[in-house]
């Protein structure tokens, strides 16, 4: 097009300029039939005046060639920024004003041609039942306005993409080009990641994508709303050197008080606020509003800070990834496969009895223990005990019955060294973790340091575990009687190597991830569950005459039971509400959002903190009250993102299920068991508790439960 253009006008403007200067033409050459009307000004000279509409024409011709000149060339820059931006997103290098100008030049989008697109597009997913083809795509995003000129559909379910609350019904469609620029980048991740699952290519109608620069966003939103967002500079923060910061939380041993020192500056700064530590940074909110926001722009693959510890032991060990570590489609295949055996309802009625057994076991014995063991007369035995390593062998027995479908007989007089070695293996590479979080682990680990060689350690000690039961569960397998072929639900690496749809490495890898991942998170919550309790008798009564009248309703039918009595699921979540496993969610979205009426870019680190948040007067009535039944009616009144202990989302814990019952299960028991807890608290231990407002191992490992048997019943007392 270029050249045609240039060949239709070089012959008229090299004959004009001759016209303008008096200039011969080339011999032998004929003026062109443009000048045909043009008056000729003597024989000898061959000067002319051309006709001043034609000069007008040939001039508006000129600048209109010199803007098509110049808006090819733009368009030409832009898609090479766009294609920069692109990849310096995705390999996360440091961004470059000049693309993001020559984004602005072209006007802030970009109709990639086929090539590019097809570099940085989206391709379909496999058939899947919980695999939308229209999910697929939403992060896509393909706006048929960019060929037809028109505004794209706007996407209208929580799951689909969200133009940002402050901008208006008329911004949309660039609110939706803003949008389109940071999904593209979570495009060319999993595109990258789709190579080589079993997923279908692109469609042909995949054309192109818009693609935009933060920069052009922000201004974009702000332009559009008035002004009314702030920046993301203007965000409240607690210092901007990051290793300054770092060395303070050391200093002040912040790291064990986390979750306090997020609830203070909350306090300080308002509902929103960045923090820089070491190398990381992030934005950190606490508000149900913000998380809603921040859901609803967690894209298809949402994704959570990569735990570098982990991430790096798998490397160095050349262990595969389970989905903890995963990321993109490679996570979500995995996932679906794992939602199959440990999420999905059908799941939750294969595993449950096997947790109610393990419950049940552990009641009895401990009732057995006061009995044999205890002081006073029969019938008002009592015992004083620690009960945290019982809860940790609860959880560990359970943990096992449901992935291995084998009892390891934990609770047992002597339990076996291996187990014992397990837990301690587990706290260890627990407790090593938040220090290794801000440091390069690499750097650690050739410098030998002890920190890396215990963390490391105890990872080991984790998979040796792991693979000792998958052999187990692997020679079970194959032999007839015993194996699944029996008809016993063989446990979620039976029921995962019978499927056959992830490999043994993977298995391996999701398998010690669950193992790892599903002892301490749910014995330290079921010590702080007794200890509420405890403290709140009223409750607690309450919570046991509810489970007496459903297990009669039940007939001893322990899902039924659970299901007649939801103040043992209020419980947990109570408990779950002041005392979060985990201190935060993590997302960082894939389009640019307003949260607090500040703009988040795509790919922040956005936090949410579950303690502030679980504590906070504006989010709860009563926040310090231990009152489970608050569950029930807030569901029912539809209030969201306030239960976020297991996380939200595709992503959300996938032991969710299991733990749930778990805990639910061991309360039910005990109040059938009618073991009754009552505090008995010695004051040093009131002073800490109300210094700490108590969280996680720290305060847990100073609970001692007493256990009294009143007549018929027994009675925890919680010590500090
Ligand atoms: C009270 C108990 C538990 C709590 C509070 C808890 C909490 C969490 C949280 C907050 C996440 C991150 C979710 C997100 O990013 O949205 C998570 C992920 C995860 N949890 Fe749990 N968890 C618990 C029990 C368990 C158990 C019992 C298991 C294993 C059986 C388990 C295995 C995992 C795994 C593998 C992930 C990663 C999931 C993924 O990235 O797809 N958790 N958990």
């Amino acid at each position: 097009m270029e050249s045609a253009l240039k060949k239709s006008l070089l012959a008229p403007i090299k004959t004009l300029k001759f016209c303008v200067s008096g200039e011969k033409l080339p011999s032998g050459r004929t003026r062109h039939g443009a000048w045909r009307g043009s008056k000729r000004q003597g024989s000898k000279g061959r000067s002319c005046v051309p006709d001043p509409r034609l000069l007008r024409s040939y001039q508006a011709e000129l600048e209109r060639e010199r803007k098509l000149r110049e808006a090819v060339n733009a368009q030409k820059n832009a898609e090479r920024a766009a294609m920069r931006a692109h990849f310096r997103r995705k390999y996360q290098l440091t961004k470059n004003a000049k693309d993001a100008e020559q984004l602005r030049a072209a006007g802030g989008k970009v109709c990639l041609p086929r090539d590019l697109a097809k570099m940085v597009s989206h391709e379909a997913p496999a058939k899947d039942d919980s695999f939308r083809l229209r999910s697929a795509f939403q992060s896509l995003s393909l706006s048929t306005g960019i060929f037809t000129g028109k505004p794209s559909r706007v996407p209208s379910s929580a799951n689909e993409t969200q133009p940002c609350r402050v901008i208006g019904q008329e911004d949309r469609q660039e609110a939706l080009l803003c949008v389109k620029a940071v999904q593209s980048d979570q495009i060319e991740s999993e595109r990258s990641s789709m190579l080589s699952s079993r997923l279908r290519p692109p469609p042909s109608s995949v054309r192109s994508l818009c693609v935009c620069e933060d920069a052009v966003t922000e201004r974009a939103l702000q332009r559009r709303s008035g002004g009314r967002v702030r920046g993301f500079q203007e965000i409240p923060h607690t210092g901007s050197s990051g290793w300054i910061n770092l060395l303070r939380f050391w200093k002040d041993g912040r790291f064990s008080l986390l979750h306090k020192h997020m609830e203070n500056t909350f306090r300080r700064l308002g509902p929103i606020y960045r923090e820089y530590l070491g190398s990381q940074s992030s934005v950190n909110i606490m508000l149900p509003t913000d998380i809603g926001e921040l859901f609803r722009s967690e894209g298809l693959h949402p994704r959570r800070m990569t735990l570098q510890p982990w991430a790096t032991h798998r490397e160095t060990r050349r262990h595969s990834k389970g989905v903890f570590l995963k990321n993109g489609t490679e996570w979500r295949s995995d996932r679906l496969l794992l939602n199959r055996e440990v999420m999905v309802t059908s799941a939750v009625h294969r595993f449950l009895p096997l947790l109610d057994d393990v419950a049940q076991d552990f009641c009895r014995s401990l009732r057995h223990r006061v009995q044999t063991e205890g002081v006073g007369e029969t019938g008002q035995r009592s015992m004083t005990l620690d009960p945290s390593p019982d809860l940790f062998r609860f959880a560990l027995e359970a943990s096992c019955h449901v992935l291995y479908g084998e009892r390891i007989g934990l609770f047992s007089s002597s339990p076996s060294e291996e187990s014992e070695r397990f837990i301690w293996a587990v706290e260890r590479m627990l407790a090593t973790t938040p220090p290794l979080l801000y440091l390069p682990p690499r750097l650690l680990l050739r410098l030998h340091a002890p920190l890396w060689t215990q963390h490391a350690t105890a990872w080991d000690h984790i998979f040796s575990h792991a693979e000792a039961r998958i052999q187990r569960g692997y020679q079970r397998l194959q032999t007839p009687v015993g194996g699944a072929s029996d008809g016993r639900f063989p446990g979620v690496l039976g029921q995962l190597m019978e499927a056959g749809q992830l490999s043994l490495e993977l298995i391996k890898a999701n398998i010690t991830e669950l193992m790892a991942g599903g002892v301490d998170t749910t014995a330290v919550p079921l010590q702080f569950a007794l200890f509420e309790l405890a403290r709140n008798p009223g409750v607690q009564e309450r919570v046991r005459a509810q489970v007496l009248a459903s297990w009669e309703q039940a007939s001893g039918n322990p899902q039924k039971a659970l299901q007649g009595a939801p103040l043992l699921k209020g419980t947990v979540k109570e408990t779950l509400r002041l005392y979060p496993v985990g201190i935060t969610v993590q997302r960082y979205p894939v389009r640019d959002i307003v949260l607090q009426n500040y703009h988040v870019p795509a790919g922040t680190l956005v936090q949410v903190c579950l303690y502030p948040l679980g504590r906070s007067a504006e989010v709860f009535e009563g926040p310090e009250r231990f009152e489970p039944s608050r569950w029930g009616s807030e569901s029912a009144a539809g209030a969201g993102f306030r239960s976020l202990a297991f996380g939200f989302g595709s992503r959300q814990c996938v032991g969710r299920r299991i733990a749930e019952n778990e805990m639910q299960l061991l309360l039910l028991h005990v109040a059938l068991q009618k073991i009754s807890v009552s505090p008995e608290v010695l004051s040093s231990g009131w002073r800490l508790l109300q210094q700490q407002d108590t969280l996680s191992l720290f305060l847990f490992q100073r609970i001692r439960v007493v256990l009294l048997s009143q007549s018929d019943s027994f009675c925890t007392k919680i010590r500090l």
